[in-house]
């Protein structure tokens, strides 16, 4: 049973002693009232067993809203659903409806065996302001009431489970954002993007691994706390266009519940407007830069400098440069090195776990010294389509396990370069009773066509000029 429901038969008592009280205080002198007073409260200390503790809605002079009431308001919300009589409906983030307790409700709980009581109250606040509009000046709290002989056990470990875990369900239910920069603002829309990992057409073994990947870093804030690095991960998604970068990009955001940050680095005027839109980001989100090696000059700068025999430039690494190249850069320009700066150094002050996913269509193309590890932990190559990812988009748009052309469609495959995206294409129904027919013999055709247009995989490979970085793939390098 509730305390304050035991304690409820003192209240015509303690209405009697406050009208005594009252008098007690306009007729006697105030030294004696101080020690009345003080050995009263003693008194009461000694027969009421219990601590309270008193969490309002609104704290300091600004009146902001405590983060300690809302993580407690979502701690016992999953508790009030089962306990509380009345209770408050409201939809949030425009998703699903959450309930919480009504005022003047009480739920209890437990944390090792120890049993906590909290009540929900409200009270007028005395207005501060004259105004001639009604104002709402209704101020709530909550109450947790435990045995003071249980103080250690609820003060230290009990509020801050509640206080993480109101924190944890806030984050799980909260509408995730997609952000994109004007210029050095950041304006954000809800991300509600449907690409899953399932979805992915991709070999099952490599996806699997990069899922495992994924899994590992959302996990491993005190790993990375005991050995002393930031909770941070680079992704670099290299391959030709349409084989699902930024798909994967989705996908990865919807597995790990994070917000996504689209960086668009020409939008972005320097170094300084680089480094103040990084700040802002959050945690538990990922950070794209999508098609690094065009969004900016960022490997010319350094094949200029090297060119002109700059003497600052010339052989040295582009760390040692940064001060200097920081300095100089003109406006309107984010530098390569004023990038690596910030992910080497400022951004991994902030807290929290993020990740940064640079794509491009031209690995080979990008200065050795962004996509390094440690800064560009995992490079992961997304390439045409197999049969393996073939299988992946059948089952995803026909509903298809097996088919008679699947072999014919499988060998071609092998033999002709064709992206997933022109594969989706080809496997997209027509009509709207979706004839698996059509839209297999679409592609099956389309692949013949192409076999027979010469392009044929094997003979272009053995075209392909290798270049130095190119023969160092990151590929081969794979974690
Ligand atoms: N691996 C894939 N799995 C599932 N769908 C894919 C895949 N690759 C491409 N697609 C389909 O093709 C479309 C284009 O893919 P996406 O935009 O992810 O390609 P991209 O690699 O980012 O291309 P770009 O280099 O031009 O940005 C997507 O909408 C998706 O439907
Ligand atoms: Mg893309």
């Amino acid at each position: 049973m509730f305390p304050a429901t035991i304690f409820a038969n003192f209240g015509s008592a303690i209405g009697g002693l406050m009208f005594v009280w009252a008098i007690f205080q306009q007729y006697f002198p105030y030294e004696l009232r101080r020690h009345v007073e003080k050995y009263s409260q003693r008194m009461v200390g000694y027969v009421y067993p219990y601590i309270q503790i008193t969490f309002n809605e609104f704290t300091g002079e600004r009146l902001m809203r405590s983060e300690a009431y809302s993580a407690i308001e979502n701690y016992l919300s999953s508790k009030s659903s089962t306990q509380a009589k009345r209770l408050k409906g409201d939809i949030k983030n425009n998703q699903s409806l959450v309930l919480s307790m009504d005022d003047h409700e009480e739920v209890d709980d437990e944390f090792k065996g120890v049993k906590v009581w909290w009540a929900s109250g409200k009270y007028i606040a005395k207005q501060q302001t004259v105004s001639y509009v009604p104002v709402n000046d209704e101020r709530r709290y909550y109450k947790l009431t435990f045995h003071k002989w249980q103080r250690d056990q609820i003060i230290g470990p009990y509020l801050s489970h509640v206080l993480k875990e109101g924190k944890a369900i806030r984050v799980r239910n909260r509408q995730r954002k997609l952000y994109t920069n004007n210029g050095s603002h950041w304006s954000h829309v809800v991300f509600e993007h449907p690409a899953t990992f399932e979805t992915l057409a991709m070999e099952a073994e490599k996806k699997q691994d990069i899922v495992d990947d994924l899994m590992a870093f959302s996990k491993a804030e005190e790993f990375y706390a005991r050995i002393g690095r930031a909770w941070k991960r680079g992704y670099l998604l290299y391959g030709p266009p349409g084989t699902g970068k930024s798909t994967m990009i989705a996908a990865m955001a919807n597995l790990l519940e994070y917000d996504l940050y689209d960086l668009e680095l020409t939008a972005v005027k320097d170094n300084t407007e680089l480094r103040r839109l990084l700040i802002e980001t959050t945690s538990k989100s990922i950070i794209v830069i999508e098609d690094i090696d065009c969004s900016l000059d960022l490997t010319g700068q350094r094949k200029q400098r090297k060119e002109k025999g700059e003497e600052q430039g010339e052989g040295r690494d582009p760390k040692e440069k940064m001060g200097k190249e920081d300095g100089e850069a003109k406006p309107s320009q984010v530098t390569l090195s004023g990038l690596l700066n910030f992910i080497d150094g400022l951004w991994s002050a902030c807290r929290g776990e993020r990740l940064i996913v640079f794509t491009t269509n031209y690995v080979e193309k990008l200065d050795a010294a962004l996509i390094r590890k440690g800064r560009m932990d995992k490079h992961i190559e997304l390439s045409y389509c197999n049969y393996e990812s073939f299988k992946v988009l059948a089952r995803n748009y026909l509903k298809l396990e097996s088919h008679r052309l699947f072999p014919e469609i499988g060998a071609l495959l092998g033999e002709v370069k064709m992206t997933p995206a022109d594969v989706a294409e080809h496997l997209m129904p027509k009509k709207l009773s979706g004839d698996v027919e059509i839209c297999l013999h679409s592609l099956f055709q389309a692949l013949q066509k192409e076999k027979e247009s010469g392009g044929l995989k094997a003979e272009e490979e053995a075209k392909e000029e290798k270049t130095p970085l190119a023969a160092e793939s990151p590929s081969s390098n794979k974690k």
